[in-house]
């Protein structure tokens, strides 16, 4: 399988995060992509391509543009008040507050995220472009009839909405290449999102739409992040209701539970016979990720590849999220490599 990566993701590289109640070192860092390309080169998975430049148009196809330009001038705006540090938001315009965007940067911040796992830095810019590029590049190479291509992205996507950032993501790679497909003529696109934590971004992106079907497989909304949405009554609404679908699972769910889920979505999906599939793939449903609650086992992954390689559809991997690095190259590979192993 095709692989898209640039080294331009080691340009983002926040400092902190708050995770109960302490600054903690931020688990979304470089050598994550690192890992996962090393495995990807290790196993000799296929070629390795560097990503196509896109520009904006693509970018804004799915994200509102003053969001847009906040992300791009944000860093500019925040050196010239003789900051060098990391941006971190603080506010954000709750319930029966005004949805006025304020002139300061820290209102604008708090009005374009919703929550502080977001640290803009010098190079965040550069990266988040880049990863846009790797997922664009990805669908572009799908488009010319490959049946599978993994796009290493970082920084990840899925939460990220039209006009909101958080969660580790900035822009939505994955929203970004099904609305590309869509542009360049397919009628239907399935995105099976696998990360451990729910695509509020991308479910919130095409909600009120029947040309993408939403799946999501995630720790209960109940007592996991993002906490404000996942639930499985969540079906869609107006054009859209029946076009999206969340499967929660406890905490302690291993791969018994979870494939019951997985086959559920694969359901769905081929009913929905799309023109193509696209996974967000996360792996922090591993036993051993340090911020997440499931039980998936290694070999588990290579399971979740041939059921998703059953389906026969092209299908275009966007990598999301995994925390436990020693182990997230074998984990993310191992999905693609069992993936392939379906002929
Ligand atoms: N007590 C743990 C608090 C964790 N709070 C933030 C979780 C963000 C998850 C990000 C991700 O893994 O879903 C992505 F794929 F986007 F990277
Ligand atoms: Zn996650």
């Amino acid at each position: 399988m095709l692989t898209i990566y640039s080294d331009d993701h080691h340009l983002h590289h926040g400092k902190y995060e708050l995770i109960d109640g302490q600054l903690t070192p931020c688990f979304e860092k470089p050598s994550r992509a690192d890992m996962v390309l090393a495995r990807a080169q290790k196993v000799k998975l296929g070629e390795v391509a560097a990503p196509r430049e896109f520009g904006l148009a693509p970018i804004l196809r799915v994200h509102d543009e003053g969001f847009v330009h906040f992300l791009k001038d944000a860093w500019t705006e925040w050196q010239a008040m003789g900051r060098d540090y990391d941006m971190l938001p603080f506010t954000w315009p709750n319930r029966r507050l005004r949805q006025t965007i304020p002139d300061c940067i820290d209102g604008k911040f708090g009005y374009y995220s919703f929550d502080a796992g977001v640290p803009i830095t010098a190079g965040t810019w550069q990266a988040v472009s880049s990863s846009v590029n790797v997922a664009l590049t990805g669908q572009a190479e799908l488009a010319k009839g490959a049946r599978g291509v993994f796009s290493l992205c970082r920084p990840p996507g899925h939460h990220a909405a039209a006009d909101y950032m958080g969660g580790y993501c900035y822009f939505n790679n994955a929203a970004i290449a099904a609305q590309a497909m869509l542009d360049q003529g397919a009628s239907r696109v399935a995105i099976l999102d696998v990360d451990y934590h729910h695509g509020n971004g991308t479910q919130d992106i095409f909600y009120d739409r029947a040309d993408v079907l939403f799946t999501s497989i995630h720790g209960d909304p109940r007592f996991e992040y993002p906490f404000f949405l996942g639930y499985a009554d969540e079906k869609g609404e107006g054009v859209g209701r029946g076009f999206n679908f969340n499967y929660p699972l406890a905490a302690g769910s291993d791969w018994s539970a979870w494939s019951l889920a997985l086959a559920a979505a694969c359901r769905q999906i081929a009913a929905y016979a799309p023109d193509a599939l696209i996974v967000s793939l996360g792996v922090d449903t591993f036993k051993e990720d340090p911020i997440s609650q499931f039980k998936l086992d290694s070999p588990d992954y290579l399971r979740m590849g041939e059921v998703i390689g059953a389906l026969g559809l092209q299908t275009l991997f966007v990598m999301e999220g995994g925390y436990a690095v020693e182990e997230i190259g074998i984990n993310a590979i191992n999905v693609l490599q069992g993936f392939d192993s379906v002929t």
